[in-house]
């Protein structure tokens, strides 16, 4: 690990998709990172917009991809912060969501009651039943939009009924418009969150980075020096801005992949501290 940044700083926080791993594949050199940095009793957290596993199923995937000594205390996902906030700020008891099991199970550890979310029910297409029985339910507090790669129509129509209550809750985990995986960016939980949008005719709260929403998450759990703190992510408008707002120092990783002249143009707005072209420059 580069000594530079031993002597400077006490506490690391590791975007995840496109930094330590592109789907199920670790990125070179970041297994060693994690674990050189908790060698030297470093304080390291990992802060993920991807809800679609909630913090017990990310500790099981960094075990399983090879990482060391992860335990769900250093992971906070987007999902996280949504049932977090749902709860202990807006005291929701009852959401409609769309995404997986992992935003699922955050929102029912919280004591939230899922309609939707990872129900088999709902994923088939819309049948022409379906019209007459799909109504706002007044008793759906708050719908919540996170990335689902079963989307479907009938979701999106059940969400959109619950959203004509002004008083239903309109969140999204994340915005991410794309989502990097196996070298190549899909569309991402953005996407959904735009689809609803666009029906409903309204705008989300966002969840996750750089909302001070999963700030606030990691604050309520942790404790940091953000001048000894620095934000290492693939991301620009999410990562290095939520670094930024943070008060932490920020690393930018270009291996994600987003062009290089996307990442120059975009680095003068946002101005990360470092710029390295892979996670194992650090090494
Ligand atoms: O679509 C999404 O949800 C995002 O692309 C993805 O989840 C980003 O995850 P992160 O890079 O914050 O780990
Ligand atoms: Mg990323």
């Amino acid at each position: 690990m580069k000594q530079e940044f031993i002597d400077k700083y006490d506490t690391f926080l590791f975007d995840c998709d496109g930094v330590l791993w592109l789907g199920t594949q670790p990125i070179v050199g970041a297994i060693e990172v994690v674990e050189q940095l908790l060698a030297h009793k470093k304080q390291v957290l990992f802060v993920t917009n991807n809800s679609t596993k909630s913090r017990e199923q990310y500790a099981k995937k960094f075990a399983q991809l090879g990482f060391k000594g992860v335990t769900p205390d250093n992971i906070f996902g987007s999902a996280y912060a949504t049932a977090v906030y749902l709860k202990q700020v807006r005291n929701i008891s009852k959401a409609f969501v769309i995404g997986e099991s992992g935003l699922q199970s955050e929102l029912e550890s919280e004591g939230i009651t899922v309609l939707g979310g990872a129900d088999p029910a709902l994923d088939r297409p819309i049948a022409p039943e379906d019209y007459d029985q799909i109504r706002p339910d007044p008793t759906i507090e708050a719908v919540v939009s996170g990335l689902d790669h079963k989307f479907n129509y009938l979701k999106i129509a059940h969400a959109q009924a619950h959203l004509e209550q002004d008083s239903t809750l309109f969140v999204a985990t994340n915005i991410d418009s794309t989502f990097p995986t196996n070298g190549r960016l899909f569309p991402g939980a953005g996407t959904i969150a735009a689809a609803l949008s666009c029906c409903s005719g309204r705008t989300p709260m966002t969840m996750g980075k750089p909302s001070p929403q999963m700030m606030d998450a990691i604050k309520a759990k942790t404790h940091f020096d953000p001048n000894r703190a620095l934000m290492i992510g693939d991301r620009l408008n999410t990562d290095i801005e939520f670094g930024n707002e943070g008060g932490l120092s920020t690393l930018l990783v270009l291996s994600g992949v987003a062009t290089k002249e996307q990442a120059e143009a975009a680095v003068e707005l946002q101005k990360p501290d470092y710029i390295v072209s892979s996670i194992a420059d650090l090494l």
